[in-house]
């Protein structure tokens, strides 16, 4: 196995595990959408569109060619979850079969409902499929602040491969084999953030924070074990851990979103203040359509959904949550 990586995705995340992989001792082929991009990261060793100000190691090589990554021994794939698909048949031909394909990206695939483990397999059923997961901030982990993750991966030895390739002292994957569990853990507490940046922006207080993290953790770990995860792996990095950190904190861009319309300002104008992509306004539409066909109650996410799709005001939306019937916790 070639012990570059290569990478599909050069926004702020590829970017960072780019340098995560270099700070473990392993070259990367950086795969950026936009040829300025690619050009900028090998010129001036930054990437000044999606994680400015961070200096770049020598050993991370952008391009722009999909061929570029074929020499590639794994691959982490970093494109947005809505563009997940089309990038993926963009380098089926440069795919060699068995190379592990780890999958970094965190939403669900609006329309056909798919995880993104099921959009690679129906794109390149070929690769090994894994899943990177977790609390992590692309601009944490680019400076080489301490970081722990899940990398799900049913095959070990193909875990271990990635897991060696990308850790190291302050970049900690922990090897999982539930990839249901991580992709579902990711994909909701996006959606969990951006009700936390209303709670947030409505001044609802930290009770309502708390209370607001514990039942929309009790909605992750439903759906997700709905689908077939095992109910542990939601209590660890990829679910409660990402979960946590997500919802407490602006740096994120859903938690973001979620405050300015928590503030009062519109969808439309959070969205085009902003060129980096908050997954969490796409997936809360697929989440509901997915829960609703497996029968899987989520009012938070519901009321996230409402707010996003138009359906309903911040305020509608937070009314009918509270005037809910009260149940039993477990339910
Ligand atoms: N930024 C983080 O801290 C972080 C951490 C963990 C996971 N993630 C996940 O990584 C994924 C990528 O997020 P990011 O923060 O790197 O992105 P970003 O917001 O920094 O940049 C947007 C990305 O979208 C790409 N893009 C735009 N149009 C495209 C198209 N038509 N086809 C393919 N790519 C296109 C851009 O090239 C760029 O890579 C998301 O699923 C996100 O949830 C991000
Ligand atoms: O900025 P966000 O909201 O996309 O979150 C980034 C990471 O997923 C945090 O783990």
């Amino acid at each position: 196995m070639s012990a570059r990586l290569g990478i599909i995705g050069a926004g702020a995340w590829g970017t960072a595990l780019a340098q995560a992989a270099a700070r473990a001792g392993t070259p990367s082929t950086l795969w950026a959408f936009e040829p300025e991009v690619a050009a900028a990261i090998n010129e001036t060793h930054e990437n000044p569109v999606f994680l400015k100000g961070i200096k770049l190691d020598p050993a991370i090589r952008a391009t722009n060619n999909a061929a570029d990554l074929s020499a590639c021994g794994a691959w982490l794939v970093v494109t947005p979850a809505q563009h997940m698909r089309a990038s993926l048949e963009a380098f089926r031909a440069h795919l060699r079969p068995g190379t592990p394909v780890a999958l970094c990206s965190k939403g669900i695939e609006r329309g056909s409902l798919k995880l993104m483990s099921n959009v690679l397999g129906e794109t390149l059923p070929h690769a090994v499929p894994a899943v990177l997961s977790g609390p992590s901030f692309a601009a944490d982990v680019a400076r080489g602040l301490p970081t722990a993750v899940t990398l799900a991966c049913t095959d070990a030895s193909a875990g271990e491969k990635l897991i060696a390739m990308i850790g190291s002292a302050s970049f900690r994957p922990y090897l999982a084999d539930d990839l249901i569990g991580a992709e579902i853990g990711g994909s909701v507490k996006n959606v969990l953030a951006i009700a936390a940046g209303i709670v947030e922006g409505r001044e609802l207080g930290r009770s309502a924070h708390a209370a607001l993290i514990a039942r929309g953790f009790a909605e992750m770990t439903r759906l997700a074990v709905a689908l077939g995860a095992q109910r542990e792996t939601l209590t660890g990095l990829c679910g409660l851990g990402d979960l946590v950190l997500t919802c407490s904190s602006p740096q994120s861009r859903n938690m973001s979103c979620g405050l300015a319309l928590g503030r009062g300002e519109s969808l439309a104008d959070i969205m085009a203040a902003r060129n980096s992509v908050t997954e969490g306004v796409a997936t809360a539409p697929a989440v509901m359509e997915l829960a609703a066909r497996h029968h899987v109650d989520m009012p938070i996410c519901e009321a996230v959904a409402a707010i996003v799709s138009g359906k309903a005001s911040v305020d509608a939306a937070i009314n009918a949550l509270l005037a809910r019937p009260f149940t039993s916790e477990s339910a």
